[in-house]
């Protein structure tokens, strides 16, 4: 089984409107909520898709009972760990060309016992050949190194485990050793604190994010599709660029479709590009159904073009 644990889950909801302007009052043409949280986006593409999955969560308040409510709307399993604070709501503005302005909040503070609370609801689930994927910030209450010692939780029983989050809690993340570890670049150049343009670029970064303990890096790159860098080799995965509806979520539906193909190798890199791709024609945090059209847009290279410039990076060089 594939189980997920969101320390700071949310309930994403995103305002559409006509054109955002900076210190103006808006009103939006529409809206919409969704259940959210990197991880609990995880389970609920896994879910969609067919695949079986668990998310643990904390969940409190009135929000907590609303995410609990969208969850069961949307079919997705969830193993809840009651807490007093409630569940964050974030806000995305979105303008019709897709791009988002998101404005995530804090979180509630989780006690001692409740963060005792939330790894043990997750090692009462987890079972050998299992994989757990732990997502997103870390809210208040809970030490930078929380994630490694979820590893180590995870490791011993033997499961495989794959972290997807940014900053200190990445990086206090990999003495964990975690099996797989997901950056896009801005994520990626954080860990590592050195600018990152080219292919060859965010090769030689994941590279030294081995050296730090990650077991394999998958780099979302967004319309550059993906790299998986391992100690085996290096692999891109494409399928074109397209006109985004939204990118929220992208990166959780790539790494849910590479840990659905396994979590290893040139196939599962495959897989997770035709995953973050349907993603990206979905508003909002809506989650897709991944078809065998997404499937064979996909372009697969075991020699990724070293010098290749980000698309990205090059966007936003001054003309
Ligand atoms: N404009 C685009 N065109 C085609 N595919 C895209 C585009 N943007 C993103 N993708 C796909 O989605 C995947 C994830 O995108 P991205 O790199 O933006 O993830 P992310 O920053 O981790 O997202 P998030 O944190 O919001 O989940 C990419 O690897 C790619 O497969
Ligand atoms: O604040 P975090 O935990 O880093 O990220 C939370 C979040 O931005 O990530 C998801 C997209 O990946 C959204 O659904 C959600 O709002």
């Amino acid at each position: 089984m594939i189980i997920t644990l969101t320390p700071n889950p949310s309930i994403d909801r995103t305002l559409v409107v006509t054109r955002l302007v900076r210190g103006h009052v808006h009103r939006a043409t529409a809206e919409h909520e969704e259940p959210s949280g990197k991880g609990v986006n995880v389970s609920r593409a896994l879910t969609r898709n067919g695949v079986d999955s668990t998310a643990v969560l904390p969940l409190g308040g009135d929000e907590g009972l609303k995410l609990a409510r969208l969850l069961d709307e949307e079919g997705v399993r969830y193993r809840p760990v009651r807490i007093a604070g409630p569940v964050r709501v974030n806000v995305s503005l979105t303008e019709p060309d897709g791009l988002a302005t998101k404005v995530n909040s804090l979180g509630p503070l989780l006690s001692a016992a409740e963060v005792v609370a939330l790894t043990g609801a997750l090692a009462e689930l987890v079972a050998a050949g299992d994989w757990v994927v732990a997502s997103g910030s870390l809210p208040r209450g809970v030490e930078d190194g929380y994630y490694a010692g979820l590893a180590e939780v995870v490791h011993a029983a033997g499961a495989r485990f794959a972290l997807d989050s940014s900053g200190s809690a990445l990086r206090g993340g990999l003495a964990g050793r975690p099996d797989v570890i997901k950056p896009n670049i801005e994520e990626l150049e954080e860990a590592v604190g050195q600018r990152v343009t080219t292919v060859g670029d965010v090769v030689s970064s994941a590279t030294a994010l081995l050296g730090r303990g990650a077991g394999s890096v998958l780099v979302s790159l967004g319309s550059d599709g993906a790299l998986l860098v391992t100690a085996d080799g290096a692999w891109h995965a494409q399928a074109g660029a397209v006109e985004p509806k939204s990118t929220i979520g992208a990166g959780d539906a790539l790494l849910a479709g590479f840990i659905s193909a396994g979590g290893h190798g040139p196939q599962a890199l495959a897989e997770a590009v035709a995953w973050g791709t349907a993603s990206v024609g979905e508003e909002g945090s809506r989650v897709p159904v991944i078809t065998d059209r997404h499937r064979r847009a996909v372009v697969l290279s075991d020699e990724p073009g070293r010098n290749s410039p980000l698309s990205e990076r090059a966007a936003r060089q001054p003309a």
